[in-house]
């Protein structure tokens, strides 16, 4: 199987690495240099310094290239891009086949999830997206992991679990592929505010509380948005909310922690190579909130902390002055 995977970002690389090992994978790396460094000297430095990379992963500077040739196209380029890369090869990708997306946020200015993104962009081909609990530099270290391939074609799903499947990345398949998109995408967020908690040294109890109701605000944000409630108890919901919130790895946990420290937030993008799609997916959760009706208390305060309206500190004040009420969540 050829597949060539778009963006050779942290998770980007990982999944090509991994597939490399089966099927015959191609890379595309933008920055200058990149490709060459993955292809000769197996190592990427910029997302995954200190990793070694298979000598079966070849990497390309070209897009056309990697795009042409490809029986399944894997897009491991971040929400904001997304559609622009999806523009620059709609006329160069083969008929009918699969592209699944890595990203994990919601387009905006459309509110759009990647595989709508997809189907607007390169109608007829099956749209699918990988999520779950995959923090990259585990993974490409050799540790276990369960994932999720979500498309609505139960016969492209099971292609693709068989494509992706290795013994160490157990793939499951969800037909829910909005409530595994959302999931994935709304974790983020929390995953924002646990890090606050962690920068704040509110404690473990605070933490576990603002985790626990972030996912029922995602959920209740994820139902309205046409997911099932059940998959935002699975892999790519509560799954993804635990690795995302309480790994160290966690780029958006980060952005939290930094900003419970009491630093800027331009200071703290402007010193990360990578991408925290959270940011971006805060403000689009609080426009999903105002359009739906809902109240989403964590997320409109983590989006006041981002505008920079109030501080962390203010936040987690003001977190405890929203009326208790019932605890029952939005299932
Ligand atoms: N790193 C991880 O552990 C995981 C990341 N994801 C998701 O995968 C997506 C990609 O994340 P990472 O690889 O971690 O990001 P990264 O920050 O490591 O790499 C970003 C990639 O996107 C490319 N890119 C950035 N701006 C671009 C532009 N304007 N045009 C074209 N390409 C551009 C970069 O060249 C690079 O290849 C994100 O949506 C992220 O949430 C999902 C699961 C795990
Ligand atoms: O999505 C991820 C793990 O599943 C990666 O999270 P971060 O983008 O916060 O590093």
């Amino acid at each position: 199987m050829r597949i060539s995977v778009l963006g050779a970002g942290s998770w980007g690389t990982t999944m090509a690495a991994l597939l490399s090992k089966r099927h015959d994978t191609l890379v595309w790396a933008r920055e200058p240099g990149l490709a060459e460094e993955i292809s000769d000297k197996h190592h990427n430095g910029l997302f995954l310094p200190g990793h070694t990379l298979p000598d079966t992963l070849r990497a390309t500077g070209d897009l056309v290239e990697a795009t042409e040739r490809a029986q399944v196209l894997v897009i491991g380029i971040p929400t904001h891009a997304f559609r622009a890369v999806l523009d620059g090869i709609r006329d160069h990708v083969p008929p009918w086949i699969p592209v699944v997306s890595l990203a994990k946020g919601l387009e905006q200015g459309s509110h759009l999830r990647m595989t709508q993104v997809v189907e607007q962009v390169l109608p007829g081909h099956p749209p699918a997206a990988l999520t779950g609990p995959n923090l990259a530099k585990e993974i490409l270290s050799g540790k276990a992991a369960a994932t999720v391939i979500a498309t609505e074609n139960a016969t492209v799903a099971k292609t693709l679990q068989e494509i992706l499947q290795r013994g160490l990345l157990r793939v499951y398949t969800n037909g829910d592929v909005a409530g595994c998109e959302l999931g994935g995408a709304l974790k983020n967020v929390i995953a924002i505010a646990a890090g606050m908690a962690e920068g704040l040294a509110v404690g473990d109890n605070t933490r576990a509380a603002v985790i626990t109701r972030g996912l029922a605000e995602l959920t209740q944000l994820g139902v309205a948005m046409g997911g099932r409630a059940a998959t935002f108890a699975g892999l790519t919901g509560l799954g993804d909310l635990m690795a995302t919130c309480l790994s160290q790895q966690s780029r958006n946990r980060h952005v939290g922690e930094e900003l419970g420290k009491g630093r800027a937030l331009p200071d703290i993008l402007d010193e990360m190579v990578m991408v925290a799609e959270g940011v971006r997916t805060t403000q689009v959760a609080v426009e999903l909130g105002d359009r739906l009706g809902l109240e989403l208390p964590i997320c409109r305060t983590i989006g006041r902390v981002l505008d920079g309206e109030m501080t962390a500190k203010e936040a987690y004040a003001g977190l405890r002055n929203i009326p208790a009420g019932e605890e029952a969540g939005p299932w």
